[in-house]
């Protein structure tokens, strides 16, 4: 909630103010369908429209956007803000693939690069048209298939063995933070991989990052934020200073590995130990982006957003994973019989391992080998979507498949979070976290056992459409890490539930922080124990 209490002081001011610009400016014409007006969403007042809503903390902004979908179904609603442009609620699968078919006529436009200019500058999640193509075909160079072999190979077994070492040396201390322990493994992969540097989750740029992340989402929310950010803006403006200037270090530190490649200077060790394979491969990311952009200035903002696209993202995700296996002992147990039936397929037990504890190889746990941890994982993805709003503005006058007629500039929002929890879409048990809806069964002989019965193996299946999952985006901008996060995931929740035995040390329902993703506020506080007791009766 952290600044939008800050901001008490202002609502009213805040307030005062856009009825006064209302009523200057003239009311502007409604949004119609078909020639109707389109219906308000719950809580709108006359003259500032959903303008308190927004000035309400993400939690409840998400709770009331739920609501929404509730009470409108897939009906498209007016979203109305003093000192904005008008604006819609989608919710409708239909009307998001149109979104999603036609990229150019729902840009981020000025409205959410505004913003989002201080952070993220002409990086990829703002960036249009050439400056856009030249980003995205530098991260596919960078997550082509031989440098998610080196992920999942070298990279992510080397960092998951320091946590799991870090975790086992916390056991019988004091809780551990496993949203700590997450975002540690993703931003030493990334900052290797993709920048050839080391960077820790708690190193004072990520603070910085995380504060700014958190400063530009209330922009979102608060129609007034240059205004408030005159009195309250100082520790962002400090935070955005302390992340540009890594930016800064990033690019020059590849400009000086590029300069010792040129001279010949390589790196000792066979060509195929690990470390030499992941000596080759890192920094793929930001040499590419030097390759397409000659600024240096573009290219730190590129890695920037880049950075925050692959490690936040797929940290978080994590974390929400162990919170929701944290409620459901069931899964958890689900998931050790995945990896026993693995560990006995693969691996001859060894007379003097204890198999029960042996960390087993990572590298057994692909996406398709680990189906039922696949579907938490993507259970995970629908509850808590990493990033949870998406915000487009219309470039010309539309209309979208329902009939809803959008001038230009009008601006399109979908909330993620709620279309997930549509009954329309997943059913009369949307709310309820069941990974077996991602699952279908598939017959074969002398399969497993478990909920799935004998013979029968689970096969993962996303059933969905872009548009009504909607958490990797779609269409030209679709997420291009999808991959490398279900492969992490494919790793990480496996080796952490076969090793270990997590409690929680909390109380009540953790909510997540206002954020441009879904940081966990205050972490993920649990007790460790080391795992004991045969798998088959857990
Ligand atoms: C669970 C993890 C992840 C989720 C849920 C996720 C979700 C998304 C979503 C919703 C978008 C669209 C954002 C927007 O434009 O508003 C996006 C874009 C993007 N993602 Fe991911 N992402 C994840 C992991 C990753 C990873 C690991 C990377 C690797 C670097 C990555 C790289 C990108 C990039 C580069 C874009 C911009 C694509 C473009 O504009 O062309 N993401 N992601």
């Amino acid at each position: 909630m952290g600044l939008v209490v800050d901001f008490g002081n202002y609502i009213l001011a805040a307030v005062v103010l856009a009825v006064l610009i209302r009523l200057v400016s003239g009311s502007r014409k409604p949004i119609k369908r078909n020639g109707e007006r389109l219906k308000n969403p719950p809580n709108t007042l006359p003259l500032v429209g959903n303008g308190l809503k927004f000035l309400q903390s993400r939690w409840t902004l998400l709770g009331w956007f739920d609501q929404c979908q509730r009470q409108f179904g897939y009906e498209t609603v007016a979203l109305s803000v003093p000192t904005l442009p008008p604006g819609v609620l989608i919710h409708s699968p239909r009307n998001l693939e149109f979104v999603f078919k036609n990229e150019g006529l729902f840009t981020k436009g000025e409205f959410v690069k505004k913003r989002s200019w201080d952070l993220f500058g002409n990086g990829i999640i703002n960036a249009d048209g050439d400056l856009w193509k030249r980003q995205r075909k530098a991260g596919s160079v960078f997550l082509n298939t031989a440098n998610l072999r080196v992920l999942t190979e070298v990279a992510l077994p080397q960092y998951l063995a320091e946590s799991v070492r870090d975790l086992q040396s916390s056991i019988g201390k004091g809780p551990v933070d496993l949203q700590h322990v997450f975002h540690e493994i993703t931003t030493k992969l990334m900052a290797k991989m993709a920048y050839n540097m080391e960077m820790h989750a708690d190193d004072d740029f990520s603070q910085s990052f995380d504060f700014a992340s958190g400063a530009t989402a209330e922009r979102f929310q608060n129609p007034l934020w240059a205004i408030t950010e005159l009195f309250t803006g100082s520790k962002f403006r400090k935070s955005i200073a302390v992340v540009k200037d890594f930016g800064r270090r990033i690019v020059a530190s590849a400009v000086h590995d590029r300069s010792r490649q040129k001279a010949g200077v390589e790196s000792p060790g066979s060509p195929d130990d690990d470390d030499s394979k992941l000596d080759q491969i890192s920094g793929t990311l930001i040499q590419s982006l030097l390759d397409a952009i000659g600024n240096e200035d573009t290219v730190a903002d590129a890695a920037l957003t880049y950075l925050s696209a692959g490690r936040d993202t797929t940290g978080q995700a994590l974390t929400w994973t162990f919170y929701l296996l944290l409620q459901h002992p069931s899964a958890v147990s689900e998931i050790r019989r995945e990896v026993q039936q693995l560990l006995a397929q693969q691996q001859p037990p060894q007379d003097d391992a204890d198999p029960e504890h042996a960390t087993p190889n990572p590298t057994l746990f692909t996406p398709l080998s680990v189906p039922y941890t696949m579907a938490v994982f993507h259970e995970t993805l629908r509850l808590y979507p990493p990033i949870p709003f998406e915000i487009r503005q219309c470039q010309a006058d539309t209309t979208l498949p329902d009939g809803t007629f959008l001038p230009r500039h009008a601006v399109l929002v979908w909330c993620l979070w709620a279309m997930h929890r549509s009954r329309l879409t997943w059913g009369a048990d949307a709310d309820a976290f069941r990974p077996e809806r991602f699952l279908e069964k598939q017959q074969q002989h002398g399969g497993g056992e478990g909920d799935w019965g004998a013979g029968a193996k689970p096969r993962f299946v996303l059933g969905k459409s872009v548009s009504e999952f909607p958490v990797f985006y779609g269409g030209a901008r679709a997420c291009l890490g999808r991959k490398m996060a279900e492969l992490i995931a494919a790793q990480v929740i496996p080796v952490m539930v076969w090793l270990f035995e997590f409690e929680p040390a909390f109380e009540g329902e953790r909510v997540s922080k206002t954020s441009l993703t879904l940081p966990m506020e205050g972490g993920l506080p649990v007790r460790v124990r080391r795992r004991v007791g045969d798998v088959r009766s857990n």
